[in-house]
């Protein structure tokens, strides 16, 4: 076939990869403040202070449904999990703790995986 632009990054497994990296997320211990979309109703001031709510089990349902491009925007939301739970908790409390451990294991995982 004709010859690929050398640049092009291969995304060939780029699925199975997301696949794989969201099974161990939701599997950590501290997985639980991530599994479901935070109920805004129980959490005052969350629906006004985060912009963009994003948890696993909605990224486990945009995965099934074909939403992201790539590995590159899967990580970008899980990064906003993240992200998400540094602005709202402090960093001494369970919640905030716990999101620091998650984007620990998560960043040791892709690199060891895309390495
Ligand atoms: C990310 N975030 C979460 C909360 C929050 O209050 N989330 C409710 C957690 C309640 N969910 C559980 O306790 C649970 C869920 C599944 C499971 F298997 C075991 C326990 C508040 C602020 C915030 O920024």
């Amino acid at each position: 076939c004709a010859k690929k632009v050398k640049l092009a990054k291969d995304d060939t497994n780029d699925l199975a990869t997301c696949r794989v990296l969201l099974a161990e997320l939701e599997g950590h211990q501290d997985a639980w403040p991530f599994l479901s979309p935070v109920n805004h109703k129980a959490v005052p001031g969350y629906r006004k202070v985060i912009k963009k709510p994003m948890d696993f089990s909605t990224i486990r349902e945009k995965l099934a449904n074909n939403r992201y491009l790539n590995l590159e925007t899967f990580i970008i939301d899980v990064n906003l999990v993240f992200d998400n739970c540094e602005k709202f908790n402090e960093d001494n409390s369970e919640i905030g703790r716990a999101g620091h451990n998650m984007r620990r294991f998560f960043d040791k995982r892709w690199t060891e995986l895309l390495r």
